[in-house]
């Protein structure tokens, strides 16, 4: 049923990701080039919801029966964790434009990979999944990219250790995870000390192998795609307004999972259409769950037009069109609430302060700095190096809005920043030239395609 080759996975365009894809050379990792002014017009869709499309492959695989994903993403991140379960002896067919359907093996029926997972540049998938493989009964090494081996994993190994996991770290609390198995996990209340969606959702799905009840209560509310794939999959959530818990032991039944389009990949449309005069947008088809519409609440208060058009369900989802419209915009003190509501945002939303008339202040985001990049100092390089003023603090930024003139910014391998840095030369005053754009692939596969359709005069050039 699977249509992966011994080399790799066949993409519905027909191109093949080789083995080793996920840590491509550098050297060849594309420049954007974009042309200062237009505005965005039209309507687009952009792609899948990549937190639901790591969990759609992740519980589909756990699920007795067939599960069928539409609008699953294909970017490497997401293909990371699919490529990640047929090395666990899933049966994964697709994804075709889309559309991928995942053979349940049920909550057991995973089988030891031959050689470690390697899961890109994906934090998602690497979190989530060492929850869910603390409680297997072979043993499993988990590595990614040279960003994702920097990044910090005592937020889950901690935790999951209490629960009775073994897994080892380097010294540093960094990847490679060794993942021991056939351990016996017990089920904890846990505190979270960070506002983490995926410390969340490895401890629930740790929980679900685990004897008794897991509870994770949260500082603050964070994305709840977990719990409710888990619901609509038949998995008993208990929740109140910042505790989740499941019991170990369950099963879960397949279901039809619908992916939105991601509202963190919308936001770089609804920033540059807020920014550059003459831009209205329709952006279909969005994931408005409450606990991702940071991004419209802080660019409201900044003064964004922005309708939510035709608000639906759609598989346990809350969806809708988002049309954006030009508006000049003010600088704000960011309500501190917004910010785990946002977190994946604040590179595009830094962009739309630049832009502001006065001052934007951030603060208590602390978290961007252990992202794909330290999203805090980038963009502030970055900003500084096109004229910005922008102060980076260390737990925030301090931008004044003002003009934005062209020149080069590194993104860092960062695909937001990247993106990001795009939609400022919406407002440029000569061409805007960035670097290392390889990794827009993560999440956004063909940005470059649909942001020239809306607009932006935009070019990957090797
Ligand atoms: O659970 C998820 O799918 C995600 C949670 C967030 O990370 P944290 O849990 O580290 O905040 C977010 O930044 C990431 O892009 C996706
Ligand atoms: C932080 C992100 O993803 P991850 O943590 O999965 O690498 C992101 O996509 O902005």
């Amino acid at each position: 049923m699977s249509n992966v080759m011994d080399s790799g996975i066949r993409r519905n365009d027909g191109r093949e990701i080789n083995q080793g894809f996920l840590s491509m050379n550098k050297h060849s990792s594309p420049q954007f080039k974009a042309t200062p002014g237009g505005s965005l017009k039209g309507k687009l869709r952009v792609p899948g919801d990549k937190s639901i499309s790591h969990r759609s492959i992740m519980l589909g695989a756990l699920a007795d029966g067939v599960t069928e994903i539409q609008g699953f993403l294909e970017g490497e991140d997401s293909l990371a964790t699919l490529k990640a379960f047929l090395a666990m002896g899933v049966s994964i067919d697709g994804p075709h434009e889309g559309r991928v359907v995942v053979k349940g093996v049920g909550m057991h029926g995973l089988t030891a990979p031959a050689t470690a997972l390697d899961l890109g540049n994906s934090g998602t998938s690497m979190r989530l999944l060492s929850g869910l493989l603390a409680g297997q009964e072979f043993d499993v090494e988990l590595v990614g990219d040279h960003s994702l081996m920097s990044r910090p994993m005592r937020r889950v190994t901690e935790p999951l250790a209490k629960m009775g996991a073994v897994i080892e770290t380097t010294d540093e609390g960094t990847a490679p995870l060794r993942i021991r198995g056939g351990q016996t996990l017990k089920g904890i209340d846990y505190d979270m000390p960070v506002a983490s969606a995926q410390v969340k959702s490895c401890l629930l799905l740790a929980g679900l192998y685990a004897q008794g009840k897991t509870c994770v209560t949260e500082p603050a509310p964070t994305r709840d795609h977990t719990e409710r794939m888990l619901s609509g999959m038949g998995y008993e959530v208990v929740r109140n307004t910042s505790r989740a818990c499941v019991e170990g032991g369950g099963h879960l039944k397949a279901a039809a999972i619908d992916v939105p389009s991601d509202i963190s990949s919308a936001a770089f449309f609804l920033v540059g259409a807020s920014i550059a005069p003459g831009s209205d947008l329709l952006i279909e088809h969005v994931g408005i769950n409450p606990t991702r519409t940071g991004v419209l609440e802080i660019l409201r208060l900044m003064g964004a037009d922005i309708e939510v058009q035709n608000p639906r369900e759609v598989g346990g989802e809350p969806v809708a069109d988002l049309r954006v419209r030009y508006a000049p915009l003010k600088g704000i003190d960011i309500p501190v609430e917004q910010v785990p509501l946002a977190i994946d945002e604040f590179p595009a939303l830094f962009v739309a302060a630049a832009c502001a008339e006065g001052r934007t202040v951030l603060a208590g985001a602390e978290e961007l700095r252990v992202k794909e990049s330290d999203r805090i100092q980038v963009m502030a390089d970055g900003l500084q190096a096109l004229g910005v003023d922008a102060q980076a603090t260390p737990d925030g930024m301090i931008i004044e809005g003002g003009a934005i003139n062209g020149g080069r910014v590194d993104s860092c391998g960062d695909h937001r920043i990247a993106m990001s840095f795009a939609m400022a030369a919406l407002r440029s005053r000569s061409e805007i030239v960035i670097d290392d754009c390889d990794n827009v692939n993560t999440s956004f596969p063909d940005f470059v395609g649909l942001a020239s359709t809306a607009g932006l005069s935009i070019q990957a050039v090797r």
